[in-house]
């Protein structure tokens, strides 16, 4: 049944509409297992970029710094809640039977363990990105990724001088509130199959312990009680993923200061990480742009109520404001340009990779972008 638009989310789309209407940029979001859309709106076609990250407003920043990292400033900020419908999230779609650019992804992926097996690579992240034809509704897709995918940070962004992308997140790259410090690390994939447990081998294992590796070396000096969840298995659309939480006090560190560490990841990039960016950016066939870069509210202000553990007082609740940011690591996405949808996919590959189940790896990631195309 093809996708019907949220009339509960009418005034936010309406306003989206409008502003697309004009050229105007505007961004969408929800976060994950919430039912409240998130909208903010600016009022000139200006690109802001982000330079101290004191700055306030929507961050969107690329993998590499040579595109920039893009600041919405929100005019008008809109908050709306949807009721979520019960959908099939089975994911069954039939992928269609292309194996164009299969023969490229094979050949980089080779190229990757070959540098793996005779350098002091311990991981690489490649990708490719999948061209197709699409006139959609891009307001129809967000409505949908919102049915879809409710654990995921789901998105619709635009800005007339950057571009148009949509994306479903499984990954938080941090959420800083004040000096309280959140990310994960995740990594390892497997297809989700209905009523069957997922069952991990030693390659996935290992891929995912080397990102909780590095990001526990990145941050080793910058904070304070670092704590680690268990590793769990968490599930994102038709994929299953490996996922640790961490969790920390920010010594006295700025934010700009903790995403030169985290940002890029072994999840998106490698490792070691100045020389696995360097094989990306020269040996990829083309440019990730936005694709593995982050996004999310930068220095949102909010307010706390917090109640005294005093009895018999009056006036026994007062408000603190904390500053939040929370990024979102740029993953299952697509961009939308001259009636096409670009989708980009990539996985990590180490000493264990085999070729052929890596690109059918990104085969199966490219689905949670396709589901959406094919069943609005
Ligand atoms: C690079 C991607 O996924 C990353 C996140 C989770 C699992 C991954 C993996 O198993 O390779 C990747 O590191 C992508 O979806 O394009």
């Amino acid at each position: 049944m093809p996708y019907q638009e949220n009339n509960m989310l009418a005034q936010i789309l309406d306003k989206a509409k409008q502003q697309l209407e004009v050229n105007l940029p505007f961004v969408l979001y929800r976060k994950p297992n919430s039912t409240m859309v998130h909208a903010g709106y600016q009022s000139t076609s200006t690109v802001f970029n982000v330079n101290s990250f004191d700055e306030k407003g929507f961050v969107f920043a690329p993998f590499n710094s040579d595109s920039p990292i893009v600041l919405l400033k929100f005019d008008e900020f809109l908050e709306e809640t949807y009721e979520s419908v019960a959908v099939d999230s089975e994911l069954e779609i039939d992928y269609p039977s292309s194996t164009e650019g299969k023969e490229m992804h094979i050949e980089l992926v080779k190229k990757a363990i070959s540098k793996i097996e005779n350098t002091n690579f311990k991981k690489v992240v490649v990708s490719r990105k999948i061209e197709l034809n699409c006139t959609k509704n891009p307001f129809l897709l967000f409505s949908s990724l919102l049915q879809k995918y409710a654990s995921a940070f789901c998105y619709l962004w635009y800005h007339p001088k950057v571009g148009m992308w949509l994306g479903a997140t499984p990954e938080i790259l941090l959420k800083l509130e004040n000096k309280r410090l959140t990310t994960m690390s995740l990594a390892g994939t497997k297809s989700y199959e209905k009523d069957k447990e997922v069952i991990w081998g030693t390659k996935e294992l290992v891929e995912q312990n080397l990102v909780t590796e590095y990001i526990t070396n990145a941050l080793e000096n910058k904070v304070d009680k670092l704590l680690y969840s268990k590793v769990e298995s968490i599930r994102a659309g038709n994929l299953w993923h490996l996922r640790t939480k961490l969790t920390a006090d920010i010594k006295d560190e700025s934010l700009k200061s903790i995403l030169q560490v985290l940002h890029p990841t072994p999840a998106v990039c490698g490792m070691p990480k100045e020389e696995t960016k360097s094989f990306i950016l020269e040996e990829e066939n083309y440019k990730r742009a936005y694709y593995t870069g982050y996004l999310g509210e930068l220095n949102f202000k909010q307010e706390n109520l917090r109640t005294t553990r005093r009895k018999n007082t009056e006036n026994n609740a007062y408000k603190s404001l904390k500053t939040v940011s929370e990024l979102y690591v740029n993953l299952r996405c697509m961009q939308l340009k001259d009636a096409k949808a670009i989708i980009y996919v990539g996985g990590g590959i180490t000493k264990d990779s085999d070729p052929e189940k890596e690109w059918k790896e990104t085969v199966n990631k490219s689905k949670t972008m396709l589901f959406i195309l094919n069943t609005v």
